[in-house]
């Protein structure tokens, strides 16, 4: 057989063949495409390239099967997969199929270029080296995310799938952290074992150890019973450690013993219990400030930091917000049984622009109270609730990245609703002051230059700064 030193392109889609082409050719990389699956395994018995990049969605054969026939005959080629879906499952089914590299739609180019240098590095160095083949996994979505950072997110997980390493998850409250902490489980070896989760910021410290460990009968007072700990009933299975940064002092140096050792006595207990659990931790707090406060064990910090995942939150991934308002009001007509609601796209431009505090979590609730309280199939602006339309609160619109004239809107209807006349005169006022007020500021008081900018005649300036009131 043929080796040949070269990329192959496989996509239905005749204008990424070309994009693909042209920055390969561009860094020096020979390539060669085609337009579907089956082209590429009628040469592949004569000719292997050195890298192989493949779409997923494809007519006829789609890229995963693509890539699973790839593993089963030439496990030493890297498959770089791409693919428009970009959801979780994709990543993860093009990891568990042994992907090298698994590439969201939209990419950046040089992302490309850099993938498939890697990809070429790995291969040479992998020349005799085989591995098996594994199942993909069918799933319907469970984290929904298109933004950059998401597909970060779902990289690693992809990447992990395979393993039993320890996690650290950060991210503000309601961003996903335990919906990414159980994806990690689920994708796991240990799928079919216990995903038990426990949130220290929770439950009275008193009770964390006997919570976490189990205890005794008569143990402490209260105790009437055995009770099995957390640790012991993740055996074989994943411990999920929600809020670690609120473990008490005296819990941090258990922990570390427990994980250094994988044994423990629970609280009165003679005999020790052995266990193997997978620990996920998560926090919203920054650990290395805690260490560094002393408030959080060095040690056990670096145990727990082998692999971190950052959860950005909801404001820093804005692109995603009308995606899972859409999953949302669909999940929520279902559980209540009702007809599906759909944002105008007013009221979608506003509640993208919102800083949401309470991230995916907040959203989620406000999918379901719009699903039961808006009153026609369609929402609009001032169906939302209150707490979001009301200008001055904290979740109102975001200045950085505000939309003037979705708060416009909403306080034009305020004024008519409240009975008020005369709305036109009162809002042309405060235009025109702030727009005067801010050229000034820009100019330093140069009305002269203000004028210019605003396009406005120097009198007619003089004069509206004379009736606007407006201190010069
Ligand atoms: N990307 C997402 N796609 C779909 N649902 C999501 C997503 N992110 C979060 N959710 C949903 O939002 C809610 C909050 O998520 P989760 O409980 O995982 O957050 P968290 O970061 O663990 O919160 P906390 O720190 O307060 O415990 C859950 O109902 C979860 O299903």
């Amino acid at each position: 057989m043929q080796q040949l030193d070269m990329v192959w392109i496989v996509d239905d889609d005749k204008s990424i063949r070309w994009v693909l082409e042209k920055a390969l050719q561009k860094s020096g990389i020979a390539s060669q495409s085609f337009a579907s699956a089956q082209e590429v395994l009628k040469l592949l018995p004569t000719a292997l390239p050195q890298v192989l990049i493949t779409d997923i969605r494809m007519p006829n054969m789609d890229g995963l099967e693509l890539l699973k026939n790839i593993q089963l005959h030439y496990p030493d080629l890297p498959v770089i997969v791409m693919t428009a879906h970009s959801d979780l499952e994709s990543a993860v089914s093009a990891f568990h199929g042994g992907a090298f590299e698994y590439l969201p739609k939209p990419f950046d180019v040089n992302d490309v270029v850099e993938t498939v240098q890697r990809a070429c590095i790995h291969s040479k160095q992998l020349q005799n080296n085989v591995t098996a083949p594994q199942e993909t996994i069918e799933e319907t979505p469970e984290i929904i995310g298109e933004a950059p950072a998401m597909q970060e997110v779902f990289r690693a997980i992809g990447r992990l799938a395979r393993s039993h390493i320890t996690v650290l998850i950060n991210g503000e409250s309601g961003t996903g952290k335990e919906l990414v902490a159980k994806a990690l489980h689920r994708h796991s070896p240990r799928a079919g074992q216990p995903f038990i989760a426990l949130n220290m910021a929770a439950i009275p410290k008193d009770l964390m150890e006997s919570e976490l460990f189990g205890h005794e009968k008569g143990a402490f007072t209260g105790a009437q019973a055995r009770r099995i700990g957390r640790f012991e009933q993740a055996n074989n299975g994943t411990l999920f450690l929600d809020e670690i940064g609120d473990m008490p002092a005296e819990l941090q140096t258990r922990l570390l013993r427990v994980l250094a050792d994988n044994e423990f006595y629970p609280v009165g207990a003679h005999a020790s219990v052995k266990v193997n659990v997978r620990i996920i931790a998560a926090t919203h707090q920054n650990l290395e400030t805690l260490v560094a406060q002393g408030r959080f064990r060095e040690d056990l910090f670096h145990r727990l930091n082998v692999i971190r995942i950052h959860i950005p939150p909801l404001r820093e991934r804005r692109q995603d917000i009308g995606l899972l308002m859409r999953h949302f009001l669909y999940q929520s007509a279902k559980e209540l049984n009702t007809e599906i609601k759909s944002l105008k796209p007013e009221a979608e431009q506003f509640l993208s622009n919102l800083k949401w505090p309470g991230n995916v979590r907040q959203l989620e609730n406000i999918c379901r109270w719009l699903t039961v309280m808006a009153s026609g199939r369609e929402i609009h602006i001032e169906d939302l609730p209150p707490e979001l339309t009301q200008p001055n609160q904290d979740i109102s619109i975001n200045n950085n990245q505000g939309n003037w004239e979705a708060a416009f809107n909403i306080w034009v209807k305020q004024q008519l609703a409240a009975g008020k006349i005369d709305i036109a005169k009162q809002a042309s006022i405060t235009m025109e002051t702030l727009l005067i007020e801010t050229a000034l500021q820009h100019t330093h008081g140069r009305k002269h230059e203000a004028a210019i900018l605003l396009g406005l005649g120097r009198n007619t300036l003089t004069r509206k700064l004379k009736d606007l009131n407006i201190k010069e």
